[in-house]
């Protein structure tokens, strides 16, 4: 059996949806799906976009082989075999327009746009929101963490804790774009070129009759990257001690020891005075690594206690993202061809806020020229020239239409940027390094009050005039 195929990665609903429209004769008719999410998580006041790399991938490699058909055939009795024929022949022949990984988003605006047979565009509904819930997910949790400690050096050691393999790896890489510094796990490293980081672990101490010898051994095989744990038995009374011997050995061979790392008891008590110690020892330069369930409120804290820490290693909660551990996004159809038209569609809901928006549309960032700071993301129906003519427009909230705003002088920068086209792949996936800087420069576009980790102001999503007229008219429609 294949463990690489993604086909399967769907939920049994799309492929009988598939069915049924196979049956019915309308497989090929166009539909046009936006995937969102309706809530920013961690109550943070955006979300960094990841997943992109992995939805490209899964694109390309769609295929319905030999295992996957003979296992549709024992899973549905009512599938015909002209539908498994179809199946065999299945490629992804639409188009797909995404927000580039790294790109700062918003509740309510489209970050995939696929546009393609409603058979084709309903296989991939799952494995989209899956990659993109995930990665965006984790590649905020580190933006939150990376937003308390700017200065320090970020270590992501979550892959013991992480749900599963691929969540390791791939939320070790959504974590290097929001501005971690390295990752533990050699495989995210070697697959995508994350700079990788490790000390040593507790059973290489017990693994020896001493702390001291444990020390010399781990020093004389990796002299040149020593960071020792130091709080085996006891911190300061034995392991900073020995921790000192080993650096005043590396020293008398012309080499400086890395650090120390502490993964108990009070990080913020146990940094000053072991700081304190190699400072007085004469080593300045031996930096302290913390670790020990870690995440950006206890970082915060222990700024504010004045911990002496450089570098964090941090794990389980932001691999897990255990204060949030699901992203909500959804994949909702829009539109759909009629007549050989497309047609808006909506989906009403008792709850406004899950009303969707229908129409065929564009999003733009608003970037106002004379500051060079973005001013709402503005959402129009794709036909609409306004923007691309450079009109004044008028920002209004979509909840409470009375507060609004006319800017003038913008730049607009489409955020969907088009990834496959007639099913051709048409986007040069960028090198990861490119991603983190271009994560770095979405930061700068934005006002800090958008970006504070604490009660964060809202940024405006705003719709285009018709747009919101649109989704109005279907509203009043289906209450009629
Ligand atoms: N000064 C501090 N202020 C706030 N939180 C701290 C401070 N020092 C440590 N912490 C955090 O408090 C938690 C302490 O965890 P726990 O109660 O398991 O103690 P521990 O020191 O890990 O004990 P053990 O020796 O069993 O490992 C961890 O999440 C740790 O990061
Ligand atoms: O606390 P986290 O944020 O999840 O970071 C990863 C943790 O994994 C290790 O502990 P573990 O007890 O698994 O192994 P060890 O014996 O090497 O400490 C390490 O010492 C960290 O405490
Ligand atoms: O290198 C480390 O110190 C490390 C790596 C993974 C998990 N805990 C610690």
């Amino acid at each position: 059996m294949s463990y690489d195929n993604l086909t399967l990665h769907t939920d049994k609903y799309q492929i009988n949806m598939m069915y049924a429209h196979w049956v019915q004769g309308t497989m090929n008719e166009k539909a046009v799906f936006e995937a969102y999410f309706r809530k920013l998580p961690f109550g943070n006041g955006f979300a960094v976009f990841a997943g992109l790399e992995r939805i490209v991938r899964y694109i390309r490699d769609l295929r319905f082989g030999d295992e996957e058909i003979a296992y549709l055939r024992t899973q549905e009795e009512n599938y015909r075999e002209g539908f498994l024929d179809e199946l065999r022949r299945f490629r992804f022949t639409g188009n797909l327009y995404a927000v580039e990984e790294g790109t700062l988003v918003f509740a309510n605006e489209p970050l995939v746009r696929v546009e393609a047979s409603v058979f084709e565009a309903q296989l991939v509904e799952t494995a989209i929101l899956n990659f993109m819930n995930y990665q965006t997910l984790i590649a905020t949790k580190a933006a939150r963490i990376k937003q308390v400690a700017p200065n320090d050096t970020l270590l992501e050691f979550g892959t013991r804790r992480a749900q599963e393999a691929e969540a390791a790896i791939w939320g070790a890489r959504a974590t290097y774009i929001a501005g971690f510094h390295a990752t533990s796990n050699m495989r995210a490293g070697m697959l995508f070129g994350i700079p990788t980081s490790g000390t040593h672990a507790h059973s290489w101490v017990q693994g020896h009759d001493t702390e001291e010898e444990a020390f010399r051994q781990y020093a004389e095989a990796l002299p040149d990257h020593v960071t020792l744990l130091v709080d085996t038995y006891n911190t300061l009374k034995s392991g900073v001690i020995n921790a000192i011997k080993i650096a005043r050995i590396l020293e008398a061979q012309g080499k400086r020891m890395k650090g120390i790392r502490l993964d108990s008891g009070d990080l913020a008590y146990l940094s000053q005075r072991a700081r304190e110690m190699l400072d007085d020892a004469g080593f300045p330069y031996v930096k302290i690594v913390a670790s020990n369930d870690l995440d950006e409120n206890i970082i915060f804290s222990l700024k504010g206690q004045g911990a002496k820490i450089d570098i964090w290693g941090i794990g389980t909660q932001l691999i897990t993202a255990a204060d949030q551990p699901a992203l909500g996004g959804v994949y909702k159809l829009v539109a759909r061809e009629k007549n050989g038209e497309y047609v808006p569609v909506i989906k009403i809901s008792g709850n406004p806020e899950k009303i969707s928006t229908p129409g065929f549309k564009e999003v733009y960032r608003i970037v106002n020229t004379q500051t060079g700071k973005a001013e709402a993301d503005y959402l129009t129906l794709k036909d609409d020239e306004t923007v691309k003519e450079g009109k004044r427009i008028k920002l209004f909230d979509p909840v409470h239409p009375y507060i609004f705003k006319h800017i003038e002088y913008y730049h607009a920068e489409p955020l969907l940027k088009p990834i496959y086209v007639d099913g051709e792949c048409v986007y040069a996936l960028p090198q990861l390094e490119q991603i983190r800087e271009y994560h770095e420069r979405q930061l700068n576009l934005f006002w800090p009050q958008y970006l504070r980790k604490l009660n964060p102001e809202s940024y405006r999503v705003n719709l285009s005039e018709s747009a919101w007229e649109l989704k109005m008219d279907l509203i009043r429609k289906y209450q009629n």
